[in-house]
């Protein structure tokens, strides 16, 4: 599987601020840009903490749906949730008609909560004991023909998936402002690494809206 994480962040590095609702960074070029990503995509995934704080739809435009229909791929690419806890509102956006979902949960997640999400037509995957085990919830969505997964965020999945070694590529807009805040999420959260970095190779640099869209490779 190729694993693509893409966000946008502020200049100092946050996803949003500290009260953790959605704030625009991109502009429309970079809007456009992740919905071309979204289409090339068989999934794009998030976290949780994600889904409660924008309730994303993950879909792509009418006319990029069009394409993907016109080359034999589903309208939209499936959606897929870190969830250990099931804790996906029943009536969240991402658990809508539009597309396939998949949610992942650990053994943790309570029956009843599964059993709802199951009835919004969701596919539920079970991966891990107390939290979603992130190698494990891959290799069961790459046995459903997910080869090219997009990840949006936020932070604290990120960091997972860095940690577990399973991005291979990153690209972050860098927005024209400043949130600040130390409880605001940034790029990586989680523990946070004391060695062992990932090591990025730095692909592309450039200008986009009135920011900077920075392309890295993660090396092996
Ligand atoms: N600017 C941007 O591009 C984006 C911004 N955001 C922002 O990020 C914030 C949400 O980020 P976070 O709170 O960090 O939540 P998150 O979306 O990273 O979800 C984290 C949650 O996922 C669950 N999870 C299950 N298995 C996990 C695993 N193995 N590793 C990590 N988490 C796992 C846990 O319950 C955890 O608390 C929001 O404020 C949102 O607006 C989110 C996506 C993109
Ligand atoms: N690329 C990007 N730029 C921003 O400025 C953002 N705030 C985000 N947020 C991500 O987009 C998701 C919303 O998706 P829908 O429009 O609902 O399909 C949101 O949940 C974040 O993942 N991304």
């Amino acid at each position: 599987m190729h694993v693509l994480v893409n966000a946008a962040t502020s200049a100092d590095g946050k996803l949003s601020s500290r009260r953790r609702e959605q704030i625009a960074i991109s502009g429309p070029a970079d809007f456009d840009r992740v919905d071309s990503l979204r289409a090339d995509s068989d999934a794009v995934m998030v976290g949780i903490g994600t889904v409660l704080a924008d309730d994303p739809h993950l879909t792509v435009n009418e006319s990029t749906s069009v394409a993907r229909e016109e080359r034999g791929d589903p309208s939209h690419p499936a959606r897929v949730v870190a969830d250990s806890r099931a804790r996906t509102p029943s009536d969240a956006r991402i658990v809508d008609d539009a597309a396939t979902t998949y949610l992942l949960v650990s053994e943790a997640a309570p029956t009843d909560r599964i059993k709802a999400l199951r009835e919004t037509g969701a596919e539920v995957i079970v991966a891990g004991e107390e939290r979603v085990a992130l190698p494990e919830a891959l290799s069961e969505l790459e046995s459903r023909e997910i080869e090219r997964l997009m990840v949006e965020g936020g932070g604290e999945l990120i960091f997972s998936l860095f940690e577990a070694g399973l991005v291979d590529k990153l690209s972050v807009f860098v927005g024209p402002l400043v949130i600040g805040g130390r409880e605001a999420p940034t790029l990586a959260d989680g523990e946070g690494f004391v060695d062992g970095f990932p090591d990025l190779s730095l692909e592309s640099v450039e200008r986009i809206d009135a920011g900077v869209l920075l392309r890295w490779r993660v090396r092996p």
